[in-house]
């Protein structure tokens, strides 16, 4: 397959006639340089060139266990692509090109994420020499085990036993009731031979709580399960169905003591038991991917963006003025205004992404050097920003599919794919309210620390019980991001009083917590979002002295919109806590209506300049050409139930309806 890029029609082609930066500037920026850039496209231009890499027939027309097959075939295909080319599978999951291809469920992306990073970063260094150049050339092949029948959430709760035999020295492995069946975890039931096993470590018939154990699961030869487990594929889902999402009892299976992951805790060969430094370390794999997932999220929001607005540009109706020709549904403002804040939004999100990483990197380092100080922070920051960013891209991505009318309920726009590749996002790796819950912890414990003096951390810096007064006027960016920080110091005051007054009411903490816990909720939110207005802030100001004045003006006007935006969402507790007054939202809400027809002169250029190309976007409605009905008509073609004139229903049941006497 060679790239060609069609002539576009004459919407898109006056559309990027409007523009007024350089795009490929904009480009660079959000893949973090020109060298990434020019990375990704090689990756590109590789993969467009290998066509087994793409589907001949939509996955909706095969049968389940053809659509695995197929799956499965393109993504050995990828792999050995990427390997024989001198690629990582790493450099297709963080430049996004792999994923873009396979996002029915690729049956081997927990093989190279949290199977791989497992090992990575729970081995001592002879598992690591054993384990990783295994598992790096496939020759093991494996997932992340740990969600089971009866607990997702409370990784404590979870039933499956390690108990150590010390005479054998081994774990017996257990899955004591069904609800202990592990469940869940992708391409466990078909694709892999092995497992990193969250379990329960037993010692002298004392618990030690999980543990993460390498578990063979099936002969390397025949790929037959092993004696002592139950393995197998859960059934269709929401979407992702092209994966083998599994199930998996143990039935007292024995793996040697050196099984267990030694890199954080250790038991010894006479079963004593060795404490972490920090007792969540276990739980590292979660976070790296949650960060991970914040890239993710906002990549597929980026997809749907671009098809919604490209569309958009090209799709006409209705009259605005009554005998005018029908205007570009892009210039209603109501459908400037559904897609716009998201546009920004994949923006923010996609600066904070990168400020995660940061801190992520950062953290793991310190790690290194027996440095636990950042580590809750970094689980704060990577939960907090998890679920904002899955809860956005999941809500961003359905409004993308509406924007498109009918048009974007069909398969062949791809919107339905991407939201419901996405709303998992909302579920896996900490369901979101749970996650907030997490970040709720740590901003009371944040406000409580800081009204007894002590020093807080960068990210709840703000929330210190005597912040210095903004300088800045309200209504630069500054300003309201300032008045933000103020409004979430409030909900975090509100929230902390709250839970006082019922502990003095007579209620334990933990009923006093749960009966703020969706106040603690938003508070947790909006924390998050001041933490995203904060690095979108940074990130355009800072970029402001390197790059050209109309890279900047764009990135400034997605910006505020951003900022405003939120503030109107938070208009109430702005309110209340006197941030702003009736005047200012009045002017805010002004401004952002003004802003929204400005951005809308360059919008596909914008889209334009995130820089997917149509083989990754698979979308009829989202081609750079804009040649929408033709696509449309033609996929329509492509259905089974066109090969024949009369189908065989018709002779199996309309015929005898129709002949009998009703
Ligand atoms: C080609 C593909 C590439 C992929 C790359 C990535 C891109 C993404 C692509 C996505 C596609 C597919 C991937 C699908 C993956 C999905 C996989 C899964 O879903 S795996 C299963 C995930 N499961 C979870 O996330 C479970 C969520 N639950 C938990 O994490 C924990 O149970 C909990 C944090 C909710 C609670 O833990 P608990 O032990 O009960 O702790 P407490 O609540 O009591 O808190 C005590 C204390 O510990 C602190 N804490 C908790 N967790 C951590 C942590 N991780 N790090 C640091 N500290 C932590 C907590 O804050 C408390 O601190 P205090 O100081 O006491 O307040
Ligand atoms: C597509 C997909 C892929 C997955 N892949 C894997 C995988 O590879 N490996 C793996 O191990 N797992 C995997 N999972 C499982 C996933 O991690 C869990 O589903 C997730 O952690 C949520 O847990 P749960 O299902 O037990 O939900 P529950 O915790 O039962 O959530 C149900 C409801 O209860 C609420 N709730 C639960 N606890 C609390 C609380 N403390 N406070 C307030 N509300 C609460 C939640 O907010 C939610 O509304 C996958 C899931 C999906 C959907």
């Amino acid at each position: 397959m060679s790239v060609v890029v069609p002539e576009c029609c004459d919407d898109l082609k006056r559309e990027r006639g409007r523009c007024l930066f350089n795009k490929e500037e904009l480009t660079n920026i959000l893949d973090g340089g020109p060298k990434l850039t020019e990375k990704r496209r090689r990756i590109e231009k590789m993969l467009i060139n290998t066509p087994e890499l793409f589907d001949d027939v939509s996955p909706d027309y095969l049968s389940h266990e053809d659509r695995y097959s197929n799956e499965l075939r393109k993504a050995t295909q990828l792999m050995t692509t990427l390997e024989k080319n001198g690629f990582t599978y790493n450099d297709a999951v963080t430049t996004g090109t792999g994923l873009w291809l396979l996002m029915d469920g690729n049956p081997l992306s927990l093989h190279i994420s949290m199977f791989l990073d497992t090992i990575k970063g729970q081995s001592n260094p002879q598992q690591l020499q054993e384990w990783l150049p295994l598992a790096e050339k496939f020759k093991i092949i494996g997932t992340y085990a740990q969600t089971e029948l009866g607990h997702g959430t409370f990784v404590r709760g979870l039933e499956t036993t390690a108990t150590y035999d010390s005479t054998t020295k081994e774990f017996v492995l257990h899955s004591p009731t069904i609800t202990a069946t592990k469940w869940w975890p992708g391409a466990l039931g078909k694709t892999s031979n092995h497992a990193v096993v969250m379990a329960q470590l037993y010692l002298g018939g004392k618990c030690y709580g999980p543990h993460i154990f390498m578990v063979q699961l099936r002969d390397l030869e025949t790929h037959r399960t092993l004696p002592g487990i139950v393995v197998g594929e859960i059934g269709p889902r929401l979407g992702m169905n092209s994966n083998d999402n599994g199930f998996l009892q143990f039935n007292h299976h024995r793996i040697p003591l050196t099984n267990m992951f030694m890199k954080h805790s250790q038991v010894t060969e006479d079963g004593k038991y060795v404490k972490p430094l920090h007792s969540k370390l276990s739980y590292g794999t979660m976070v790296q991917t949650r960060v991970g997932i914040v890239y993710h999220a906002s990549r597929e929001l980026s997809r749907a963006l671009i098809i919604a607005i490209r569309y958009s540009a090209v799709r006409h109706q209705s009259e605005m003025v009554p005998g005018d020709p029908e205007p570009q549904i892009l210039d209603y403002q109501t459908q400037q205004y559904k897609l716009l804040p998201h546009l920004a939004s994949f923006f923010a999100l996609r600066f904070s992404a990168r400020a995660l990483l940061e801190v992520f990197i950062g953290t793991s380092a310190g790690l290194g050097s027996g440095k636990m100080n950042m580590l809750p922070e970094l689980h704060a920051l990577s939960s907090g920003l998890k679920a904002v960013a899955t809860n956005d891209a999941v809500k961003g991505t359905d409004i993308c599919r509406l924007a498109c009318g009918g048009h974007g309920y069909l398969s062949s726009s791809n919107l339905p794919r991407i939201y419901t590749a996405i709303a998992a996002g909302i579920t896996y790796e900490g369901e979101n309210t749970v996650l907030f819950l997490q970040v709720a912890r740590y901003l009371i414990k944040s406000f409580r620390a800081s009204s007894q003096g002590q020093t807080l951390p960068f990210s709840v810096s703000y929330l210190r019980v005597q912040p210095p007064s903004s300088h800045a006027p309200l209504m630069s960016d500054r300003g309201l991001v300032d008045a933000l920080g103020a409004g979430v110091r409030w909900m975090v005051g509100e929230a902390e009083r709250r839970l006082q007054q019922l502990v003095d009411s007579g209620h334990s903490p933990h009923a006093a917590w749960n009966a703020c816990s969706v106040h603690l909720v938003q508070c947790a939110d909006a924390h998050t979002r001041y933490y995203i207005c904060e690095q979108f802030v940074d990130a355009v100001s800072k970029l402001g002295e390197t790059v050209s004045s109309g890279v900047h003006e764009v990135l400034r006007q997605l910006c505020r919109l951003y900022i405003l935006h939120r503030v109107i969402q938070t208009a109430g507790i702005l309110l209340r806590c006197g941030a702003v007054d009736g005047k200012a939202l009045t002017s805010i809400e002004e401004e952002e209506c003004h802003l929204l027809a400005t951005l809308r002169i360059q919008a596909v250029s914008i889209v334009d300049a995130i820089d997917i190309k149509d083989v990754f976007l698979k979308s009829t409605l989202g081609a750079w050409d804009g040649n929408v009905y033709q696509r449309i008509y033609e996929e329509a073609q492509k259905s089974p139930l066109n090969k024949s004139d009369v189908t065989q229903g018709y002779y199996q049941y309309l015929r005898p309806l129709m002949k009998a006497n009703l």
